[in-house]
């Protein structure tokens, strides 16, 4: 598994201030390394536009020091570079004024009349965003206000350098604050919290990490509870395997007007390795299941009451998933309740209309029956519901999951773009993979049969949570780069797995 570590504001300093101990170099000179990173990935993406002018919008700290340098060396390579210094202050921090010192034809920037030129500035045109960086501490205002907020009606492709001037790292700003609005964040080594959730969206656009080459042993050696997941793969299946090696899974799934959402689970699960399946679903179901999945066995109960779960081996299956669309009726609240206590020690994927029904007031009562390590798999909505109240920013919600993991001693995956997986230890995952062609009507039964697939095998649910979420988001991205994101369904993540 291959993972970046999310550090906090602190630990970020900390990790440059150890770097440059123990590198023995100055913080200059990493300055410099990181606008050289900066410079090499600009060139690779922008080669063509040498022609065109590139307008850097400079601060007084270090991330303006960063402006000036990439200014320079942008220059050096032949682009035709404008150099902005805002004067929000009297004083430039120290290597900001080194590399000031270090750049020629600099337009100083004041007063509100000293922005006219901004007008003149063409769509076609790329605005470096290095005003403000990590050092942000306080809401913007003054004429770095005003500035920002003109830069962002303006249609030039915005890049800002580390992160989006006004933008806090790892907490939420005001609503009211004015942040940079940049189509890409190119930020220095890690990725911040900010860049994962939602509400920030218009303030990072598409980010990207580069590396500047900041300590390794210390940031193997620092403590963190927020990790972006960039690779995990499964376990190579043996020559002398059988179906029985490979578990076997049991879907509880469906009702009447809602067969898709367990065919769809269905087909995920024998997608993704299992050894055998069985779906239990109501008895007016079971031509739709025996036809359309042909691999899976059936189970069925009538479909007006619940007392089904009594004539079923539950030790015939390594795991159990429970929920795409059995809806919410009494019946299916009861069909869950006998699921969750007959599946004590199981490894157990609660989702949809399951956690509907764990997200009411009986409901919640029902919530210490979860089997340890039982995976949820909520979309905000639903674990707004679990949880029985919503949240003032999205820094609270992240809180609130990680406190309900551990709680409960569950693993929740709070789906969405950049999906939240919460560890009953407190560690928080954001996956990398994934795109809005699967914000559409049944990736989350997809989702669902995939890890129930993965948990039959025998992979801890550490494991299949990470594993299960990543490979479904690549799924939807190989999709995705066939057809495109208006044209994906959730058939098509199921056809694009490949394991
Ligand atoms: N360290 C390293 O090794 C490397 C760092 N690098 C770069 O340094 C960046 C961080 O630099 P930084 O710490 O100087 O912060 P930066 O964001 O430029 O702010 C400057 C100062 O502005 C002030 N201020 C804060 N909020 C304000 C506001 N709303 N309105 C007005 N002023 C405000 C506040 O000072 P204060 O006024 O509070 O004394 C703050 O200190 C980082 O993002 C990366 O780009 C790279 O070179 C790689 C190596
Ligand atoms: N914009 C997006 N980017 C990446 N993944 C997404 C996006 N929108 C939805 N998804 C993924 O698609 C799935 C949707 O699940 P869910 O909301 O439960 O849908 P449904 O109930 O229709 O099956 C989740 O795994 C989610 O992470
Ligand atoms: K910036």
């Amino acid at each position: 598994m291959k993972t970046l570590k999310i550090l906090s504001a602190s630990q970020t300093k900390a990790l440059d201030a150890f770097t440059i101990e123990q590198e023995g170099i100055a913080s200059v000179d990493l300055m410099e390394r990181a606008s050289v990173a900066f410079v090499n990935w600009f060139m690779q993406e922008y080669f063509a536009v040498q022609q065109l002018s590139i307008h850097v919008f400079c601060g007084l700290g270090n991330n303006g020091g960063d402006g000036l340098a990439i200014a320079r060396l942008l220059r050096q390579k032949g682009f035709k570079v404008h150099v902005f210094v805002v004067e929000y202050a009297k004083q430039k921090s120290v290597d900001c004024e080194i590399n000031f010192g270090k750049i020629q034809e600099i337009t100083s920037i004041q007063t509100e009349s000293d922005l006219a030129f901004l007008k003149n500035i063409k769509p076609n045109e790329i605005i470096i965003d290095a005003l403000l960086g990590a050092g942000v501490n306080r809401s913007v205002t003054g004429i770095l206000k005003t500035i920002i907020e003109q830069i962002n009606v303006l249609k030039a492709t915005k890049i800002s350098i580390d992160i989006a001037s006004g933008l806090y790292m790892d907490s939420a700003n005001l609503p009211e604050d004015v942040i940079l609005k940049p189509d890409k964040t190119i930020t220095f080594q890690l990725p911040k919290l900010a860049m994962m959730l939602p509400q920030n969206q218009a303030f990072v656009g598409d980010w990207q990490v580069i590396d500047i080459g900041l300590n390794q042993q210390f940031i193997q050696e620092t403590k963190v509870e927020n990790y972006y997941l960039t690779e995990i793969l499964p376990e190579v299946r043996q020559n002398f395997s059988h179906k029985g090696t490979y578990g076997h899974s049991l879907l509880i799934a469906g009702s009447r007007g809602m067969m898709g959402a367990a065919i769809l689970s269905a087909k995920a699960c024998l997608r993704s390795g299992v050894g055998k399946l069985t779906c239990l679903v109501p008895d007016f179901a079971y031509d739709i299941l025996q036809i359309s999945v042909p691999e899976a066995m059936t189970l069925t109960y009538p479909e007006s009451t619940h007392e089904v779960l009594s004539e079923i081996e539950i030790d015939n299956f390594q795991s159990i998933a429970i929920g795409p669309g059995i809806g919410t009726k009494p019946e299916a609240f009861e069909l869950l309740k006998s699921t969750l206590l007959m599946a004590k020690n199981k490894a157990v994927v609660i989702d949809a209309d399951a956690l509907n029904l764990l997200g009411t007031e009986k409901g919640r009562a029902l919530l210490t029956l979860l089997p340890k390590n039982t995976i949820l798999t909520p979309h905000p909505k639903e674990f707004q519901k679990l949880i029985g109240h919503t949240w003032k920013d999205d820094f609270e919600k992240l809180n609130l999951l990680r406190a309900f993991a551990e709680k409960y001693e569950v693993i929740v995956v709070l789906k969405g773009y950049q999906s939240a997986i919460a560890m009953p230890d407190g560690d928080i995952f954001f996956n990398s993979t994934g795109n809005a062609g699967m914000a559409t009507a049944g990736s989350g039964d997809v989702l669902t049969g995939i890890i129930v697939a993965l948990l039959a095998q025998g992979y801890s649910a550490k494991e299949a949570a990470l594993l299960g979420v990543y490979q479904h988001g690549k799924a939807g991205d190989f999709a995705a780069g066939n057809r495109g994101k208006m044209a994906l369904i959730a058939s098509d993540i199921i056809e694009n797995l490949r394991w």
